[in-house]
């Protein structure tokens, strides 16, 4: 059976001006982790917060979620440089860590933002060993026009400590919310969940009441739902539809 699902609300439909109260919002509607879109206007042509913001936020989330709190900060990193900038993220608070493939194979590993003499080139595993060094989970990203392929031998890495905790699979191109979901992504979740039934399968980008039911038909089990959630008249009411798509799956049900 599939692992459980994890509904993640992406506050970057919430109003910016109010995110302590979208945190605790996401919390009342029984939300199990809180996805947090960091965007650098680089790796995408859009800018939202980073590190001090996610900090602030901390201090409005309990842990762990077996109280009533959200036990995962699931830190999406959009940003061209994601090595640089793995332990700030993890002092602000970060519980999840997951970068974009496309930007880890075209960045250097540096581990300090102000690095300027590292030429030595980033790659996935050495990224997802530093992150698990950090003491955070790991996640890799693909955008719509990366193939499924490029993840089988990360996710065979010999090594334990180079294997990631989650995968996210885009189903809209990164940078903005509200987006329409593109059902042609589900091919790779499907070929991911075949192989790893126990993985961390994450979709983001346009998913709500009416996609829900292929994306968990596919093997999804980590929902994001920014504007479906923060633009719903009953937020709680959406998290639960997703929830029950997700379980109906692992139960066996057919959609
Ligand atoms: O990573 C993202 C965009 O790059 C967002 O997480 C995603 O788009 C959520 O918004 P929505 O559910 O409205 O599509
Ligand atoms: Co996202």
């Amino acid at each position: 059976m599939s692992p459980p699902a994890i509904i993640n609300p992406s506050v970057l439909s919430a109003d910016f001006a109010e995110l302590g109260k979208a945190c605790r919002d996401a919390m009342d509607w029984k939300s199990d982790w809180l996805h947090l879109d960091v965007m650098d206007g680089h790796f995408v042509p859009n800018m939202t917060f980073g590190a001090p913001v996610i900090g602030k936020l901390r201090k409005h989330v309990d842990r762990p979620k077996e109280a009533g709190g959200l036990g995962t900060f699931d830190c999406h990193m959009m940003i061209a440089e994601p090595m640089r900038w793995a332990s700030i993220f993890r002092d602000a608070g970060a519980d999840m860590y997951c970068f974009h493939y496309e930007a880890a194979v075209t960045s250097v590993g540096a581990k300090d933002p102000a690095d300027t003499q590292t030429t030595e080139k980033c790659t996935p595993k050495n990224l997802i060993r530093y992150i698990h060094e950090l003491g955070m989970q790991a996640g890799i990203a693909i955008k719509p026009k990366t193939g499924v392929d490029v993840l089988w031998d990360i996710l065979a890495a010999e090594d334990e400590k180079e294997r990631p905790d989650m995968v996210l699979i885009m189903t809209v191109e990164p940078g903005f919310g509200g987006q329409k979901f593109m059902a042609s992504e589900l091919h790779k979740v499907t070929a991911l969940r075949e192989k790893y039934p126990n993985l961390n399968i994450e979709v983001d980008g346009g998913l709500a009441e009416g996609t829900i039911d292929q994306a968990a038909e596919a093997g999804a089990n980590v929902i994001v739902a920014g504007s479906a959630v923060f633009g719903a008249k009953d937020p709680a009411h959406v998290i639960q539809v997703l929830r029950d798509a997700v379980d109906k799956r692992r139960g066996g049900e057919k959609l």
